[in-house]
C-alpha cells in the first residue's frame, strides 16, 4: 500500500494512531451489535417491554465512542496525510531545483507537472478512505469473531466463503488496477495535448487546417481516454457487483444450508442474520473504499517513483561538499572540453569540441556562428549546467569539479536565449533602489515599469523588454562574469545601437568579464575577441577594428 509508505515517512506514530483509531471505532462498533443482540434477545425470552437502562446505558457510551474514534481518526489521518504530501512535494520541487540540465531536459515536464500537482490532490481527496477501509476490515474481523461464538459452524461456512470472495474479489481488482493504469497513460496523452494547444494558441488560430488538424488529434486522444475510463468504470462496477452477490450468498448459506447441519442453530439463526446484516455497511464501504483507494495508491505511487527518479536526475554537484573558489579570478580556462547528445538509434548525434580555450578576467567575447553550430550547447558547457564527457575546466588552475560547481556557477550571471523572467528577484535581499532605479532608466524603462522592493512592477511586457528587465536583474547580481545569448535579438535598431555602442563597453569598464552570443555583426568591434562556432568546433577570428573617425554604428 503506497498510501501507507507515503505515511509512513512521517514515522511511526501517525500508522499507531491509525490502527488505535481504527481499532477503536471498530470494537465499540461490534459491541454495539451484541448489545443490541442482547437485548433484543431479552425481550423475547422475558415478553416483557421494560428497557435494561444498563444495558441502555452502555449502548450510549459505545456508540459516542464509536462517533468519537471515528472522528477523530478521519480527522486526525487527514491531517497527517497532508502532512506527507506536503513533505514529498517540498522534496520533489527540492530535488527538482537541483537536478542535472540534460538529464532533466530528456525526462519531460509532463510527469513532474502530474506528480506535483494531480496526484498530489488524487492522494489528499482520498487518503480518508484509508482509514475507513481499516476500521471496516476490523469491524468485519470483530463480527466474525462473534458470530464464532455464536455458532462455529456458521463462522466456518462464512470465513471460507468470505475467503473465496475476498481472493476473487481481489483478481478482479487487479485487472481494474491494470486499467487504471492504462486510464492514467492516457491522461498523460490528454494533458500533453493540452499544454500544446495553449501553447501553439497563436498559431493554430491563425491557420484554419492547422487548427482542424490540432482539433481532430485532441478528439482522438479524448476518445481513447474515454475508452479507457468506461473500461474502469465496467471493471469497478463488476466487481463491486460480484461483491454484492458473494455477500448475498452468505446470508442464503445462513439462512439455507447451516440448519441442516445444526440442531441447534434454530436458536441462534436471528442473531447471526442481524450480525451479518451489520457487516453489511461494513463489507460494502471496504469494497467502495478499497476502489477509490486503488485511484489514491496508483498516486502515491507515482509520487514516490518520482522522488526516486529525482533521486537519478541529482547532479553530482548537488551532494558533493562545497568547496570555495576565489571571487577575483584571473583565468577561465577550457583544455579538451567535448560533449556529445545522446542520439536515437540510427541517427548522428550532434557533437562540440575539443575545446581549448582561456578566458581572461575582463575580457568581452563574442560567441558567433550559423544557427545549430552550437553556440547555446558551448554556453551551457561554459557555465557548469552541460557536463562534458571529457577534457577539464579549471578557474587559476583549481579544477571545477562537483565541490566547486556552485562555486563557480557564483561566479556568472546570465540572460539566456529563452530565460525566465521571475516573479521576484530571488536571491537578492533587498537591491539597491537607487542603482535599481538607474538601471531601469540605463535600459529606458522607467516609464514602463519599476523595481518595487525585490519584485519588477509588471512582468507583461514586449519580448524585448523583457530580456531589458532580464538584463537589469543579471547586473543586479554584481557577479564578475556576465553571460549573454543573443541578447540583442529582440531590441529595436536604437537599443541594439545603444547596447553593443554604451552598455557593453561601460559593463566592460567597469570590470566584468562579458561574454555574448551575438549574430549582429555590424558590432562584432566591440569584442575584444571574436570565437566563431562551425559545427561544434570554435576558431578565433580577428576582430575587425573602426579605423579612426568610423562610426561602429550601421
Ligand atoms: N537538448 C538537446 N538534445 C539533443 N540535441 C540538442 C539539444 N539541444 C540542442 N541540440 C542539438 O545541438 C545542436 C546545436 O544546438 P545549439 O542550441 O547549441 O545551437 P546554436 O548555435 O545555439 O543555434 P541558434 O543560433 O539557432 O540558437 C543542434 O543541432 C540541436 O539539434
Amino acid at each position: 500500500m503506497n498510501v501507507v509508505l507515503l505515511l509512513a515517512r512521517l514515522g511511526p506514530m501517525p500508522l499507531r494512531r491509525l490502527v488505535f483509531g481504527a481499532a477503536v471505532s471498530a470494537l465499540s462498533s461490534a459491541v454495539v451489535l451484541a448489545i443490541v443482540n442482547r437485548a433484543a434477545q431479552k425481550i423475547a425470552e422475558t415478553k416483557s417491554d421494560v428497557v435494561d437502562l444498563w444495558m441502555a446505558a452502555l449502548f450510549v457510551v459505545c456508540v459516542l465512542l464509536y462517533t468519537a474514534s471515528e472522528s477523530w481518526m478521519v480527522a486526525r489521518m487527514g491531517a497527517d496525510i497532508e502532512e506527507a504530501i506536503d513533505g514529498v512535494r517540498v522534496r520533489l520541487l527540492d530535488r527538482l531545483r537541483r537536478a542535472d540540465l540534460w538529464k532533466l531536459e530528456r525526462f519531460g515536464e509532463t510527469p513532474l507537472f502530474d506528480s506535483i500537482t494531480q496526484s498530489c490532490q488524487i492522494v489528499s481527496m482520498n487518503s480518508q478512505f484509508l482509514a475507513l477501509s481499516l476500521r471496516s476490515a476490523l469491524l468485519i474481523v470483530a463480527v466474525l469473531v462473534y458470530i464464532a461464538a455464536l455458532s462455529p459452524l456458521a463462522f466456518l461456512l462464512i470465513a471460507a466463503l468470505m475467503a473465496v470472495g475476498a481472493v476473487s474479489y481481489l483478481r478482479l481488482g487487479e485487472a481494474l488496477n491494470e486499467r487504471q493504469e492504462i486510464q492514467n497513460r492516457h491522461e498523460a496523452g490528454l494533458f500533453e495535448s493540452v499544454s500544446d494547444l495553449f501553447d501553439g494558441f497563436k498559431e493554430q488560430r491563425l491557420n484554419s487546417a492547422r487548427s482542424a488538424d490540432l482539433n481532430a488529434t485532441f478528439a482522438g486522444v479524448s476518445a481513447t481516454t474515454t475508452a479507457a475510463r468506461n473500461e474502469v468504470h465496467l471493471h469497478g462496477w463488476q466487481q463491486f457487483v460480484f461483491g454484492e452477490t458473494a455477500f448475498n450468498m452468505m446470508l442464503g448459506v445462513i439462512v439455507f444450508v447451516v440448519p441442516n447441519y445444526s440442531s441447534t442453530f434454530g436458536q441462534e439463526v436471528v442473531k447471526v442474520t442481524a450480525a451479518i446484516l451489520f457487516m453489511a455497511s461494513a463489507v460494502f464501504g471496504l469494497m467502495q473504499s478499497m476502489a477509490v483507494m486503488a485511484a489514491a495508491d496508483s498516486a502515491a505511487r507515482r509520487m514516490i517513483e518520482l522522488e526516486g527518479q529525482l533521486n537519478e536526475l541529482a547532479e553530482p554537484a548537488a551532494t558533493a561538499p562545497p568547496l570555495p573558489l576565489p571571487e577575483d579570478f584571473h583565468v577561465i580556462r577550457l583544455e579538451g572540453i567535448e560533449y556529445a547528445f545522446p542520439a536515437p538509434a540510427g541517427e548522428q548525434s550532434f557533437a562540440v569540441g575539443p575545446f581549448d580555450l582561456t578566458i581572461r578576467r575582463g575580457e568581452t567575447l563574442f560567441i558567433t556562428g550559423g544557427n545549430g553550430s552550437g553556440k547555446s550547447t558551448f554556453i551551457k558547457l561554459l557555465t557548469g549546467l552541460y557536463h562534458p564527457l571529457r577534457g577539464r575546466l579549471t578557474v587559476d588552475g583549481l579544477e571545477i569539479g562537483p565541490g566547486r560547481q556552485n562555486a563557480y556557477r557564483g561566479l556568472m550571471a546570465t540572460v539566456f536565449a529563452d530565460f525566465h523572467l521571475f516573479a521576484r528577484l530571488y536571491g537578492m535581499d533587498h537591491p539597491d533602489r537607487a542603482e535599481a532605479d538607474a538601471l531601469m532608466r540605463w535600459m529606458e524603462m522607467e516609464r514602463v515599469t519599476s523595481v518595487d522592493g525585490d519584485r519588477f512592477g509588471r512582468r507583461d511586457l514586449s519580448a524585448g523588454q523583457r530580456k531589458r528587465l532580464g538584463l537589469v536583474a543579471a547586473i543586479l547580481e554584481k557577479k564578475p562574469i556576465l553571460i549573454l545569448d543573443e541578447w540583442a535579438a529582440d531590441q529595436d535598431p536604437h537599443f541594439r545601437q545603444k547596447f553593443y555602442r554604451e552598455i557593453v563597453p561601460e559593463l566592460k569598464r567597469r570590470g566584468l568579464t562579458i561574454i555574448a552570443v551575438t549574430h549582429d555583426d555590424h558590432y562584432f568591434d566591440v569584442a575584444d575577441r571574436r570565437l566563431h562556432m562551425e559545427e561544434g568546433r570554435l576558431s578565433e577570428i580577428a576582430v575587425p577594428r573602426p579605423s579612426a573617425g568610423e562610426g561602429g554604428a550601421p
